[in-house]
């Protein structure tokens, strides 16, 4: 099967043959046009499928815990947030593929930044779980999952001060 996401639309004629290989622009069209972008990525993406695996776990444990509705709440916005970034993800790597076949430096950077997307979603999950699963699992109060997130948040810009100091020490050596 020819994939649509491979194809570019040069002119106004063509898109008008395409739509005709299509089917007709309704509602049901639409939809099924949506739920084949998201069985491709799944297919494409073995990241997107243990995101749907996980999510589909926590999910089905959480049935067991006495959760109120807020939590409940919070975990389906944690799971579908990783799902949705895991998508762009997949979105933007076809993209770039597309336009780009060779190694290029800012191909790289757009790349490795599109799966920042997803890590950093994935630690936001982390933080939501440790909040819910800890107080219904293991009854931890909110001090550690408070600790988790600051660590989250401090690690990157810690990280990359690092580097920029390390970076100008190199530099003053030379
Ligand atoms: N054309 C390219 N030019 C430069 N670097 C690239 C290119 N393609 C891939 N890379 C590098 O390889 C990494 C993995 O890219 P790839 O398209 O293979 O995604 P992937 O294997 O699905 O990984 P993930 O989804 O986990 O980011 C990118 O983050 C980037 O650093």
């Amino acid at each position: 099967m020819e994939r649509l996401s491979q194809k570019k639309y040069i002119n106004q004629e063509s898109k008008e043959k395409y739509r005709v290989q299509l089917g007709s622009n309704n509602l049901k069209s639409s939809f099924s046009h949506a739920i084949e972008g998201i069985v491709t990525s799944i297919f494409q993406e073995r990241n997107l499928r243990i995101h749907f695996f996980i999510g589909f776990t926590v999910l089905l444990i959480s049935l067991f815990l006495p959760l109120n509705e807020n939590d409940f709440i919070w975990l389906f916005f944690a799971v579908f947030f990783v799902i949705i970034a895991e998508l762009i993800n997949t979105l933007i790597e076809n993209l770039m593929d597309f336009f780009s076949a060779e190694f290029h430096p800012i191909v790289k950077i757009i790349k490795d930044i599109s799966s920042g997307i997803v890590l950093w979603s994935a630690m936001f999950s982390v933080v939501v779980g440790v909040v819910i699963f800890g107080k219904g699992l293991f009854g931890w109060n909110l001090q550690i999952a408070k600790v988790l997130g600051l660590t989250f948040v401090a690690f990157f810009p810690v990280v990359a001060l690092f580097l920029e100091v390390k970076r100008w020490l190199r530099n003053r050596s030379k």
